[in-house]
Order: C-alpha cells, then sequence, then structure tokens
C-alpha cells in the first residue's frame, strides 16, 4: 500500500514506519521534527518536513492509508501550557482530516491513548466501554480526536481506528526512545544504569498496590507495531473502533526497578519520593477487543522489553 505517517521521526512512528517498509507498504513519513529525529526516519521512507497543518499538500489520492502518530504528549506539559496540545493535536488533526477527505483517503490508523480514560473507575483493566473522562489537557487532545474520526467515519465513509497505548516501552529495528526531558519510567531507570545520573527517583510508594508502587501496563514497542499493521489490514470503510494496546498485566515500579537491575547488572539506586500529581494507582489494559478485532497477541515480557531497551541505549552516543 501507498501510506503517509505522520510523526514518522518519532519512537513509536518511526518503529513502525521500519516494520511497514519490511512488509512492501511505501511510506511517506510527514514530520516536523520539532521533536523527532531525522535519523528515526528509516532508510527506504521519504521524508517530508512539514507541519500537519500542509498534510493537504503531502497527501495524494494513490494514498491508501494514513497512519497518524504526530503529536505532543507529555500529561505535565499538557497542564501548563495546554495551547500547544490543542492547536498540535487537535487543530492539527482537523487538518489531516480535511486532507484525508479532500483526497479520498479510506483508512486511518490513529496513536490514541489510555490517557483518554482519566482516573479509572477501578482497580481492574479498563475496557473501551468503561467511560472516557480525561484528567488533563493531553488525554482531551487524543480524546476529541477520538471523537473527530468517529464523526468522519459516519459523514464521509472513512475507516478509522483509535489504538489506545498503555504505557510503550523498549526498542525494535534499531530505533528507540529519547525524550528530552525525560519523564518516563524505563529511560530514567536506564540513565542511573549507564551512569548518566547518580539515582533514580520512585513516585509514590503509599499506592493500594501489591508492593506500595504504581502498577503500569507496559507493552513492547515491537508488540504495539505488529497491532498497527494488523489494524491497517482489517479497519473497515465507514466505521470507528477505539481499541486498547496493552498485555493485559500489570508491574509495580520496583518490579521494572528490579528487572532493570537484573538486564543491566547494574545496582540502579532509587530514592523513595512523593507521588507524582495526577497519578494514579493502576492503569491496566482489557486487551480482549485487540485480540479479538485484529488477532494481536503481545508476545515480549518486561524482561525483553527491559533489556531491548538497554541495548538501545546503550548503542546511544554518549551526551
Ligand atoms: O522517574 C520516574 C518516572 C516514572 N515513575 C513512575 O512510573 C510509572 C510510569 O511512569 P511513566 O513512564 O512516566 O508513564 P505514565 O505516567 O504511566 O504515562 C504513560 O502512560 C499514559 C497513559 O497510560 C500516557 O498518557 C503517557 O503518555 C505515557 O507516558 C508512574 O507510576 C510514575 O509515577 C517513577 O517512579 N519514576
Amino acid at each position: 500500500m501507498r501510506l503517509l505517517v505522520t510523526g514518522g521521526a518519532g519512537y513509536i512512528g518511526g518503529v513502525v514506519t521500519a516494520l511497514l517498509l519490511r512488509s512492501g507498504h511505501e511510506v511517506t513519513v510527514l514530520d516536523d521534527l520539532s521533536t523527532g529525529h531525522r535519523d528515526a526516519v528509516p532508510g527506504g521512507a521519504r521524508l517530508v518536513v512539514a507541519d500537519l497543518a500542509d498534510a493537504a499538500d503531502v497527501l495524494d489520492p494513490s494514498v491508501e492509508a494514513v497512519l497518524h502518530f504526530a503529536g505532543k504528549s507529555l500529561v505535565g506539559e499538557s497542564v501548563d501550557a495546554p495551547g500547544a496540545y490543542w492547536r498540535t493535536n487537535v487543530a492539527g488533526s482537523l487538518a489531516l482530516l480535511e486532507a484525508v477527505r479532500r483526497h479520498g483517503v479510506r483508512r486511518m490508523v490513529f496513536s490514541s491513548s489510555a490517557a483518554v480514560y482519566g482516573e479509572p473507575v477501578s482497580p481492574g483493566p479498563i475496557a473501551e466501554t468503561d467511560p472516557a473522562v480525561p484528567t488533563n489537557p493531553y488525554g482531551a487532545s487524543k480524546l476529541a480526536v477520538d471523537h473527530m474520526l468517529a464523526s468522519w467515519a459516519r459523514a464521509y465513509g472513512l475507516g478509522a481506528v483509535s489504538l489506545r497505548y498503555f504505557n510503550v516501552a523498549g526498542a525494535h529495528l534499531g530505533l528507540g526512545e529519547r525524550h528530552d526531558p525525560e519523564t518516563h519510567l524505563i529511560p530514567n531507570l536506564l540513565r542511573v544504569a549507564a551512569g548518566e545520573r547518580d539515582s533514580a527517583r520512585v513516585y509514590g510508594t503509599d499506592y493500594p498496590t501489591r508492593d506500595g508502587t504504581a502498577v503500569r501496563d507496559y507493552l513492547h514497542v515491537a508488540d504495539l507495531a505488529d497491532a498497527h499493521l494488523r489494524a491497517l489490514e482489517r479497519v473497515v470503510p465507514g466505521t470507528h473502533r477505539a481499541v486498547n494496546l496493552g498485555t493485559g498485566g500489570g508491574h509495580t515500579v520496583r518490579e521494572v526497578l528490579d528487572a532493570v537491575r537484573r538486564a543491566t547488572g547494574h545496582p540502579v539506586p532509587a530514592v523513595d519520593s512523593p507521588r507524582r500529581p495526577g497519578d494514579p494507582a493502576v492503569l491496566v489494559a482489557a486487551n480482549d477487543r485487540a485480540r479479538r478485532d485484529l488477532g494481536w497477541t503481545p508476545t515480549r515480557t518486561l524482561d525483553e522489553t527491559v533489556a531491548d531497551a538497554w541495548a538501545f541505549a546503550r548503542a546511544l552516543p554518549r551526551p
């Protein structure tokens, strides 16, 4: 298929682009390089450095599908500076969808987020049918685009899937996470293992969980990427579907810390710290819909995810 990938110079967009190319697809990447890196765009893809507002100039009627990753994704930043989230994530997506309609593109796969659910109604796995009540502008912006896609499906016959990611981690095909500033747990722990920091922080040790630290559903980026290819093949014109992507199981911060110690052989000192504002105790995906609709089964363990992230981090040039 001829495809447009927005945000293909970012971590997840890059890994999915690499997998799409391997599967024989022809990929154009649209990225403004504001957070992505030119060298994260896999060889074989055509890179157009442009804004989402310019999507109409980049798309053409021969493009069969759009995979939309471009967007801002820091929860804390979205609380402090919401304008950029409504502008880039919502207004940017609207410009893209107008171009999609203009050029008659039939399929779309969107990077949505578990952040659309906000504070879960129970500590059990979250289903797509649970209430979506975001607690920050980042989650609200992702939910707005989910709704936008549903309205495009109804009005114009677009086939769209919103993939709601839980905690994506690991590396694949030589591509991994590089955020600046870094807020994510696994990359932060690996920085300590690599000797770039003296110690890590454990945010919150009084949660009602098995060891008092918060539980998240860590999904290997290779499993996540596989789900995108399946969604692309199976998306049904005229419908919009939200699909959670997670393993269905959770790990505490201390369990992740232990996995990082095992993978790196480094003691990784960690300091118990207060809760980070807005962090729920438990976020775990119910993934039955992904299994059923996409025929998808996540296969990588937390240890594999951490080991792959470590191999990627070690290969990076030292700052
Ligand atoms: O240095 C750190 C960083 C994080 N944490 C904790 O580790 C867990 C995971 O944190 P992080 O890696 O920052 O991910 P989340 O805050 O769970 O956010 C992810 O998951 C959200 C939805 O589930 C998405 O909206 C976000 O984009 C995505 O980063 C949380 O309990 C944090 O409090 C620490 O203890 N120390």
